[in-house]
């Protein structure tokens, strides 16, 4: 069998992207989807998102993670779907599509792509960490030094203890480099790694940030190892609403492959 595809990144969040509107992919297929995103037998991805149409919206978000397994929101694959859609023809600058979460709104323009998140209704505030939901499960949790930390080793500790277990829940260390400026490191459920960047992430540290106190700004940068992301919200009665998740997404090779 022969399958086309794109591959995308956004801050180094990279992804295999099928068309997948003619519904021709074996959705089913978790061993096919993990050997498609594995670096050494396949393409190699942090995740394979399906392109597919919608019959109000412009298009569906279907996606999976290295693993195999679909899950729940990736706020990078969504900008960089986004951009795919674009360079498909299906939008120009701008797009409504839905995903697992629910409907997104997201806009175009010199390969930055900005997408909007779903509404944060609850934030949980703990001694040492921050669990909230961004559109996927994250635990933020404040570092003097990331450099020198093995993301893989305290990240992957976090994932699978208590009480997140199983299911597990994305693992954030971040650090202040000013008023309204933090660098993230995150490790991801799914990958079972530490990924360059990871756009629920980014949005989950930002509103955690300023939910406990570390910023007063709802412009919010975030440095992860592959870039700089953007988040902005803004918090009424206890909610966050109108969170809009900002940066770079970009084509990095198409091709075919036989398996
Ligand atoms: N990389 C993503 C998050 C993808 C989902 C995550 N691995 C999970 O299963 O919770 C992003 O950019 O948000």
């Amino acid at each position: 069998m022969k399958l086309s595809f794109y591959k995308y990144q956004g801050t180094g969040n990279d992804f295999v992207m099928i068309d997948n509107r003619q519904q021709l992919f074996d959705k089913n297929n978790t061993k096919l989807v993990a050997k498609l995103c594995d670096r050494r037998f396949g393409i190699g991805a942090d995740g394979l998102i399906l392109l597919e149409n919608h019959p109000e919206l412009d298009f569906k978000m279907v996606y999976y993670n290295a693993d195999g397994n679909e899950s729940s929101m990736c706020g990078n694959g969504g900008r960089c779907l986004t951009a795919f859609a674009n360079y498909l023809g299906i939008i120009n600058k701008k797009a409504t599509f839905e995903a697992i979460d629910g409907l997104h709104h997201a806009f175009i323009e010199n390969k930055v792509v900005k997408l909007q998140m779903q509404d944060v209704l609850s934030v949980e505030k703990h001694q040492n960490h921050v669990f909230l939901n961004t559109g996927s499960p994250h635990h933020v949790q404040m570092k003097s030094q990331l450099q020198e930390l093995s993301i893989k080793e305290i990240g992957s500790k976090i994932r699978y203890g208590q009480p997140y277990n199983e299911t597990g829940a994305n693992v954030n260390f971040v650090k202040k480099l000013s008023e309204n400026t933090f660098q993230v490191r995150t490790y991801e459920r799914g990958v079972e790694d530490e990924t360059l960047s990871c756009g629920t992430g980014v949005t989950a540290v930002a509103i955690a940030m300023f939910e406990t106190g570390e910023t007063k700004s709802n412009l919010i940068t975030l440095e992860t190892e592959g870039g700089n992301l953007q988040v902005t919200f803004d918090k009424e009665k206890g909610i966050y609403r109108n969170i809009w998740l900002i940066g770079p997404a970009v084509q990095v090779f198409k091709g075919t492959i036989s398996w």
